[in-house]
């Protein structure tokens, strides 16, 4: 899709980094810069990849100046750096403040004054109606780009919205395989709880779209199906041939939802359907604020959210047949060891 220019990938030694840059390396882009403070992990990529292309950046999203000096020359950003695990955030949420709301300000901010084309940022469904830190930060980190790219004329600002990646390092599904393979119970919060269901390869696709498509403050979400943990469960141990799976109901843990949501009443309101995606546009109530304060929307009144729960219904076929596409679920059904899908 690209036919030439500079790519940079903030968060670019995790995994949804690594998978656009997959993606990415095939194009025709003359040099793709990978920017993170991992130097570990850059040092890995250089060796696994062995690509010119490729340009290596130490440096972190907090600070705007190691920012600005990776994004000089650049024409295209995708924003995958963040703090994305709920347990830390909760303890530590001002940490949270710095990497993904203002670390998202310093990456928007330098794209902007170094005349960057796009920038595509990754956000979350936990970013809707959020409850836990890691969520509320990928709201205000969403309301940031919606901001800025009110006030951009030539970088056009997007971001990217998905639910639970499949198979994702630290993830369930490796950890309910590493528990059938030792021989211990499988530990379930709470069988009935939903979650939409999505491989890397569909998150990445979305991101394609998004740099061909997307107009500055646009916000695009996948269409996903979601399954209970309860058939989720069953489908591996079907997979995996276990007759006598022993399960453990351990419990909702702190900062969980029972379902998530990819968009709000206001946004299916609003959002434009484009078959696998919907678009969200920006809200673009002018500074003034009357229509913000004096007129209300009967449209939003009769919308309704899209969550987990009212998405379609994967039952334990449809499970299997979605984690056979997983990588690590081809290998794992075969009795080789797998790491987590990267
Ligand atoms: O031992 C477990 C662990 C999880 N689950 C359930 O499995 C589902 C998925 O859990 P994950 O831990 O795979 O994913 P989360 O939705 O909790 O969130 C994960 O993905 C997020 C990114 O969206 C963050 O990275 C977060 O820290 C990470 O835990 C949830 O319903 C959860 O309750 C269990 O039943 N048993």
């Amino acid at each position: 899709m690209f036919e030439h220019g500079t790519l940079l990938i903030t968060g670019g030694t995790g995994s949804f980094g690594n998978a656009v840059l997959r993606r990415f390396l095939e194009s025709g882009l003359d040099e793709i810069r990978i920017f993170s403070r991992d130097e570990k992990k850059q040092d890995d990529m250089r060796k696994k990849y062995k690509s010119s292309k490729l340009k290596f950046y130490i440096g972190d999203v907090r600070d705007h100046q190691s920012v600005l000096n990776a994004m000089r020359g650049v024409d295209y950003v995708y924003h995958a750096a963040a703090l994305k695990q709920v347990p830390s955030c909760e303890f530590h949420p001002l940490e949270a403040v710095k990497t993904n709301i203002l670390g998202t300000e310093n990456v928007l901010e330098a794209a902007i004054s170094c005349g960057v084309k796009k920038v595509i940022c990754l956000s979350t469904d936990k970013a809707v109606y959020p409850i836990n830190a890691m969520g509320i930060s990928k709201a205000m980190m969403e309301k940031v780009i919606v901001a800025k790219s009110r006030n951009s004329n030539s970088t056009v600002i997007c971001a990217t919205r998905y639910g639970n990646v499949m198979a994702s390092r630290g993830s369930v599904i490796p950890l309910f395989v590493e528990q059938i393979r030792a021989g211990k119970a499988i530990t379930i919060t709470d069988p009935n709880m939903t979650r939409f269901m999505m491989t890397l390869d569909d998150a990445v696709d979305l991101v394609l779209y998004a740099f061909q498509h997307g107009q500055s403050g646009e916000i695009f979400v996948q269409k996903a199906p979601a399954a209970t943990i309860g058939t989720l469960a069953e489908a591996l141990a079907e997979l995996l041939q276990i007759q006598d799976m022993r399960i453990q109901v351990i419990g909702t843990r702190h900062g969980e939802k029972q379902f998530e949501s990819l968009l709000s009443r206001e946004e299916m309101a609003a959002a434009r359907d484009l078959g696998d995606y919907y678009c969200v546009p920006p809200d673009l109530r002018d500074l003034n604020y009357e229509k913000f304060v004096e007129e209300g929307e009967l449209r939003i009144t009769e919308a309704g959210e899209y969550n987990s729960h009212n998405t379609r219904r994967l039952d334990v076929a449809g499970m299997k047949e979605l984690l056979m596409k997983l990588r690590f679920m081809q290998a794992t059904a075969k009795g080789e060891h797998m790491e987590p899908e990267e």
